[in-house]
């Protein structure tokens, strides 16, 4: 257990953490620090802490461990605010979604006796601030911490046992190995979102299109309703490996573009059954940075209290719902619900108990 928590920047992520460390009982005292007054009200109001201040120096005092949540641009001017009144053994930690320039700079600015260990939870959304905060975000989401070759086992180990300690599941790395798998799998994903949003903008009429747009366009762009502050920090902060992903992300356009001209229908088919192919290794049991899932689809007729009742069978049997999603409603015919479970042994036990109450279900 972690005597004292400093947070700073209580918005999405930091109120998120605040409130798992507050449900886990991880914590005797968490502290939340944030500029924004209506953020701190906030934390207090959700339980996410136990007291607020706006003064960074005068929080970390005597704290074991300092979280730093604000946008990546910040990080190092907040380090800079309060590193001289850290406590010796204090670990400080981000959850920036970008790493090595952060903990390049972050580490050169440690005073003797205190580390710095980067953390990025691969688990969020495209909503902000305290108001989004959910203290069951992180669980089973990949958690990705950088420490440097000489960093001290036991500061590593603290940042280790505050991600494991909220649920999610460790990843160990280095900055450049971080860097450019985020530029991958979600910096440049952002970029192509805004720009296919943008595109529409560009079409003369084509809002007008959006409502048109079915589940292709809302699934593509859905990230590009992030927060633009935060994303602009992170485009600034890995621009190396964001231009080299996107370079390549170019040629991979400019090959489609020119087969579809050319009218080559062969490699048409090539390059797009090779992505179908790649993309459904992201397994049915895979949803977005959370770990492995097991799913069934439920069909469920349109009466009131049906899901009530399906979730109801499956907590007397003793099994956890890890993830629920409504796939399809039509009015007055029902429709379909998805349900994901952690453990192969809970589908199969949901599966069984949900048929034998007359559901028709469907392994995935
Ligand atoms: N939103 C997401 O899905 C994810 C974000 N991240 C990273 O987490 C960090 C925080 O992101 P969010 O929680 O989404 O942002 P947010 O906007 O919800 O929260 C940031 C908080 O920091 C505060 N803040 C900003 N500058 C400050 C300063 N100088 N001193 C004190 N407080 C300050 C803001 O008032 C706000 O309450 C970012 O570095 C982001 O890259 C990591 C994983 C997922
Ligand atoms: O909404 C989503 O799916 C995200 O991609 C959230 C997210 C945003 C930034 C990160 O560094 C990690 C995760």
């Amino acid at each position: 257990m972690f005597d004292r928590v400093v947070i700073i920047g209580v918005g999405l992520i930091g109120g998120s953490l605040g409130l798992a460390l507050r449900r886990r009982s991880l914590a005797r005292r968490v502290v939340g620090v944030d500029k924004n007054p209506e953020n701190l009200r906030l934390a207090m109001e959700s339980g996410a802490v136990h007291e607020t201040t706006c003064d960074p120096a005068g929080a970390v005092r005597g704290s074991e461990l300092v979280v730093i949540a604000t946008p990546v641009g910040e990080t190092t001017s907040v380090l800079k605010q309060l590193r001289n009144y850290l406590s010796f053994g204090a670990v400080v930690t981000d959850v920036g979604s970008t790493k090595v320039e952060v903990c390049t700079r972050a580490a050169e600015m440690m005073p003797p006796g205190t580390w710095f260990v980067g953390g990025h939870p691969m688990a969020g959304s495209e909503y902000s601030g305290m108001a989004g905060a959910d203290p069951y975000l992180f669980e089973n989401a990949f958690y990705i911490i950088t420490p440097f070759p000489d960093t001290p086992a036991r500061a590593v180990e603290r940042v280790k046992l505050l991600a494991a300690g909220v649920g999610a599941r460790v990843v160990q790395m280095t900055p450049e190995q971080h860097d450019r798998a985020v530029a991958a799998v979600s910096h440049v994903p952002h970029l192509v979102a805004a720009a296919l949003v943008n595109t529409l903008v560009e079409m003369p009429g084509g809002e007008d299109f959006l409502p048109l747009g079915a589940g292709g366009f809302r699934d593509t762009t859905r990230v590009a309703a992030g927060n633009p502050l935060m994303w602009r920090d992170i485009f600034l902060s890995n621009r190396g490996a964001v231009i080299e992903v996107l370079a390549c992300f170019r040629r991979e356009l400019e090959r489609l573009e020119r087969a579809i001209s050319d009218r080559r229908e062969e490699e048409i088919l090539t390059l797009l059954e090779q992505a179908s192919r790649v993309r459904k290794k992201i397994p049915a049991r895979m949803r977005g940075y959370l770990g492995s899932m097991f799913e069934i689809v439920v069909g469920i007729p349109d009466r009131p209290g049906m899901i009530a009742g399906i979730a109801g069978l499956l907590g007397e049997a003793g099994i956890n719902i890890s993830d629920i999603e409504i796939l399809r409603v039509r009015e007055g015919e029902g429709g379909s619900i998805r349900l994901a479970f952690a453990t192969a042994a809970g589908q199969e036990e949901a599966v069984r108990i949900l048929r034998q109450a007359g559901y028709q279900v469907v392994k995935r």
